[in-house]
């Protein structure tokens, strides 16, 4: 069957028509987000929830032959580029393993962001502690046996770098590694959280993952431990835990006023949205 000359050139003016339309939006989008940066006075320009907030309700709406992961990438590259517009930054990247594909997880977030690879987790952690907010880190997800960086997040400082968000934030089934974001700030509340919390047991202490988890369980903090680490002669659990934690959360205070004789330190070390899983759509 031939193309009908006459629809083609039809279709090709109406795709010109919402393409204008759509360009026009953009424009708009960022005139607004122009607008939204000279009230925000406080606080980073950076907004993981509020950027998983927008995801969600898009993919919740979203309809027709387009795939929402698509959808996902395209609103990725407006949102990463509308935030450094608003405060420029670039990208540690440190993954000793696959690391080209944490730089595809790196680089669909992110959009079209600087990115610096890093040989050692301390240098690219490092560079977001040293750059006052123009570099955030992408790590690979904590927990796993060969990604024992995690124990360089459990320092008291209240500037410490934290994780804020968990990438990809849309899964797709494409990706075949999971990364975290590191930045120079905390994670906020988008509605549906997890946090990462590191226990420090001091010498001497001998206590199993599981009466751990019962003593968090009971402080109101549920979770799971997944890896625990020596460091001098301390050892360092790395819980995963519903809901945001910060270091005011009165239920840590709690927790170390019971079992302070067991557990020296509880650090949050942040948190994220919880990615959204489109294949169960
Ligand atoms: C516009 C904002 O700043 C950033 C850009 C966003 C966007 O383009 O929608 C969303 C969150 C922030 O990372 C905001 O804080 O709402």
């Amino acid at each position: 069957m031939s193309d009908n000359p006459i629809d083609l050139d039809a279709l090709r003016r109406e795709i010109d028509q919402i393409d204008d339309r759509l360009h026009d939006l953009l424009i708009q989008r960022a005139e607004t987000v122009q607008r939204l940066a000279s009230v925000k006075r406080s606080g980073p320009a950076m907004r993981p929830e509020r950027e998983a907030s927008i995801l969600r309700r898009l993919v919740g709406r979203h309809r027709g032959p387009l795939p929402a992961g698509v959808v996902g990438r395209i609103w990725r590259e407006i949102i990463a580029s509308l935030t450094r517009f608003q405060s420029p930054h670039s990208v540690a990247l440190y993954a000793a393993y696959g690391t080209i594909e944490h730089f595809d997880v790196a680089r669909a977030h992110f959009g079209a962001a600087r990115i610096d690879l890093h040989d050692t987790p301390v240098q690219a952690l490092r560079a977001v502690a040293e750059s006052a907010g123009q570099v955030i880190a992408v790590m690979p997800l904590p927990g796993s046996e060969e990604q024992a960086w995690w124990p360089l997040l459990a320092s008291t400082d209240s500037q410490r770098p934290r994780i804020v968000a968990r990438l990809p934030f849309l899964r797709d089934g494409t990706s075949p590694v999971e990364a975290v974001v590191v930045a120079p700030f905390g994670p906020g509340l988008s509605g549906d959280d997890a946090s990462y919390l590191i226990i420090v047991t001091g010498y001497g202490t001998e206590i199993s993952r599981g009466r751990l988890n019962d003593r968090l369980v009971a402080a109101g903090i549920h979770g799971q431990c997944l890896d625990s680490r020596p460091r001098g002669g301390d050892t360092l659990h790395l819980f995963e835990v519903d809901g945001l934690l910060d270091d005011q959360d009165p239920r840590l205070q709690a927790l170390i006023a019971a079992h302070g004789d067991e557990i020296a330190q509880a650090i949050p070390v942040g948190g994220y949205a919880r990615p959204l899983d489109l294949a169960a759509r």
